[in-house]
């Protein structure tokens, strides 16, 4: 998701700088006329705004607040706009870290996949106490994405996220339960993903991926660990206010289930060939 959206900056024209873990992946970029950092920290000591997209709570926390990382670079006058999925608490912690150098902090997951990322059509989901941060990276986040919505307090974005990923993995197990039992019936499953469209409950997700799930294909747009996470990290904000959440905690161990099958980096639509496993197992 960080490759597709640093290269629509830099085609916009902005002075982009770029950072991974895996250094090969920054070549595109500089190729493209974007400088190169080896750390966090001296991206955010030579930039005035820094993102970050990281795949999970524990590599936001590394790279924000761990050795050589984004905090040693922040000061006065600079902002931090942590792009990531993460949970509340780890996003309220690094605001505090951010807040505590004089820098500003946004939270700012987004919703849309791959293709939206590319497109520059993400829905960016924002939230922090630093409206004025949100305010000066507005025309950044227009390039990116194709709406914002301001939330108020750090841990709303996070909070909005999850509930938005905690639907989708239900949504993607409900779907692929619909496709296998039809085929088990007699029906043909790329009929039903046509009939599915027409109705009230067509969602872009199932024209999209239907196809390729018929016919066991799971190109990676959303990797099917970042879902589990998803999961795992919205059962975790449901029972911190005691709301049952009975339908995403049995996706969530669907999920489970298929990266036990080393389905971890296929697409999340891979979560049909845990169903495939099961009805097997009890044939
Ligand atoms: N894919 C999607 O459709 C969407 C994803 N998201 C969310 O965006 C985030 C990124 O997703 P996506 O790009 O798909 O995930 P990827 O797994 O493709 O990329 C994860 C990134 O995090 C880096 N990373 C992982 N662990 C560490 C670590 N310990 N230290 C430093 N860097 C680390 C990886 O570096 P390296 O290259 O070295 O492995 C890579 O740059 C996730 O939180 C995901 O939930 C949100 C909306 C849509
Ligand atoms: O987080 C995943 C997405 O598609 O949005």
């Amino acid at each position: 998701m960080g490759s597709p959206m640093a290269q629509n900056l830099i085609k916009a024209g902005c002075d982009v700088t770029v950072w991974n873990r895996t250094k090969s992946k920054c070549d595109p970029f500089i190729s493209l006329g974007a400088k190169y950092r080896s750390s966090p920290e001296e991206v955010a000591a030579n930039c005035d705004v820094t993102f970050a997209m990281l795949a999970d709570p524990e590599s936001a926390i590394d790279v924000a607040c761990g050795k050589n990382g984004v905090l040693s670079g922040m000061g006065p006058g600079k902002g931090y706009v942590d792009i990531s999925t993460v949970d509340g608490a780890t996003s309220k912690m690094i605001n505090g870290h951010i807040k505590a150098t004089g820098a500003l902090f946004l939270e700012a997951p987004v919703s849309g996949s791959k293709k939206p990322a590319e497109d520059g059509q993400l829905i960016f989901l924002t939230a922090a106490g630093d409206r004025s941060l949100y305010d000066s990276v507005a025309p950044l986040l227009n390039i990116l994405g194709k709406s914002r919505f301001y939330l108020g307090e750090v841990g709303n974005g996070a909070a909005m996220k999850l509930v938005v990923n905690m639907i989708m993995g239900s949504m993607m197990a409900s779907f692929s339960e619909g496709l296998l039992l039809s085929k088990k019936v007699g029906l043909d499953p790329n009929v039903l993903v046509e009939v599915v469209a027409q109705g009230a409950i067509s969602a872009p997700m199932y024209s999209v991926k239907g196809p390729s799930m018929v016919k066991s294909h799971y190109p990676t747009a959303f990797p099917l660990k970042h879902q589990q996470k998803d999961l795992r990290l919205a059962l975790g904000l449901a029972e911190s206010v005691s709301q049952s959440t009975p339908i995403a905690a049995a996706a969530n161990e669907l999920y489970k289930v298929a990266k036990a099958y080393g389905l971890s980096d296929e697409d999340f639509s891979a979560v049909i060939e845990a169903l495939k496993a099961k009805s097997d197992d009890s044939a």
